[in-house]
């Protein structure tokens, strides 16, 4: 029987579908029940990582640390994450995660940028720490390119790299492509993490493992950005029915799904039409906010925005482009009545 190491993200991703407002007891329980089902390993703290808890990002319900010395308390087996984009997070806040307990660091990067996570990859094998590249935003990115940038990683001492579906756009044959391709060019483990814009993050887990990938994310109810993460209550099931092995208690996720995790959810995950417009566009999942209100402004459909910027491969920060391309909109529907 083959085994999938599964990274739960409830307590990371799924600070997004919170606004960042669990609170340090909420994740420990969380987080034993997560390591009495067998869980591998747990992500935690703010949704954007380490260093974001900010007026930019939304600030979290407590100070960093509480989060990690809450966890690690209750962990016995199950390992302890933490995301760390860099420019956001720093090597000073890994230290900090490193002094609570936190075993496991996914250095995030825009999928062209793995680059940026150099000194920080470097830095966590220096001491001690499982380092994970991560690279976001796969979807915008040819396989190639994917495979150039996670070899980058492996080069800087990753022990693992992921394609990341960070904003849910990719079909099972994108997925398939980028990480057969990584995993056939690379001699340590490749991962995925996805989101369920397009209704497909059981899917396209399931494409990723069959493609190579040895570690796959999912979280409790699906709790994460946009429409959440691959469901982990299913995904576990879904597995166990194809033949994998997660270690992974079936009937104790389940009940955390619905005894703790349902309670601390603000809203269903659900693909509402928004998580469905930024799957679709493939854009970045802060424009949507920036989008409808331009869309306002102008006069125009936010998903025609969304769309738009998709087409134009841009990438977080480029939020200025929203502005000039819902006048761009504003004007051909001018000069076409
Ligand atoms: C900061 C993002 O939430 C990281 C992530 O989970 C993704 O890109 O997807
Ligand atoms: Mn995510």
């Amino acid at each position: 029987m083959k085994s999938i190491r599964i990274l739960d993200s409830t307590l990371r991703d799924g600070m997004h579908a919170v606004s960042h407002q669990l609170t340090p007891a909420q994740m420990a329980i969380v987080a034993a029940k997560l390591d009495e089902a067998g869980v591998d390993s747990i992500e935690v703290g703010h949704g954007d990582g380490l260093g974001g808890s900010s007026c930019q990002y939304g600030f979290s319900r407590a100070p960093e640390a509480e989060y990690y010395q809450a966890v690690a308390q209750v962990l016995t087996k199950t390992r302890l994450a933490v995301l760390l984009i860099p420019g956001i997070g720093t090597v000073e806040d890994l230290e900090m995660a490193m002094a609570h307990g936190v075993k496991t660091v996914r250095v995030a990067t825009h999928v062209t940028e793995a680059d940026t996570g150099e000194q920080h990859i470097k830095f966590a094998k220096a001491h001690g720490l499982e380092a994970i590249g991560f690279l976001m935003m796969s979807h915008k990115a040819p396989p190639a390119k994917v495979l150039e940038q996670a070899k980058l990683f492996a080069s800087y001492g990753a022990d693992i790299v992921y394609v990341t579906d960070s904003a849910g756009a990719m079909l099972p044959a994108d997925v398939a492509a980028r990480i057969s391709l990584v995993a056939g060019a690379l001699s340590i483990p490749v991962g995925f993490h996805a989101h369920n814009n397009l209704g497909l993050a059981v899917g396209n887990t399931l494409a990723a493992i069959a493609a190579g990938a040895t570690i796959v994310d999912a979280s409790v109810c699906g709790l994460g950005a946009g429409a959440g993460n691959t469901q982990l209550e299913v995904l576990t099931a879904v597995l166990d029915k194809a033949g994998y092995h997660t270690g992974v208690d079936l009937y104790k996720v389940m009940d955390l799904a619905k005894d703790v995790v349902e309670k601390l959810m603000h809203r269903p995950q659900t693909v509402n039409t928004d998580a469905l417009a930024i799957g679709y566009a493939g854009a970045y999942g802060s424009f949507l906010l920036h989008s409808r209100r331009a869309a306002e402004r102008f006069g125009v459909d936010s998903r025609d925005i969304l769309l738009e910027l998709g087409r134009r491969q841009t990438v977080g920060g480029q939020e200025d482009l929203i502005i000039d391309v819902a006048i761009e909109l504003a004007k051909q529907r001018n000069s076409s009545l």
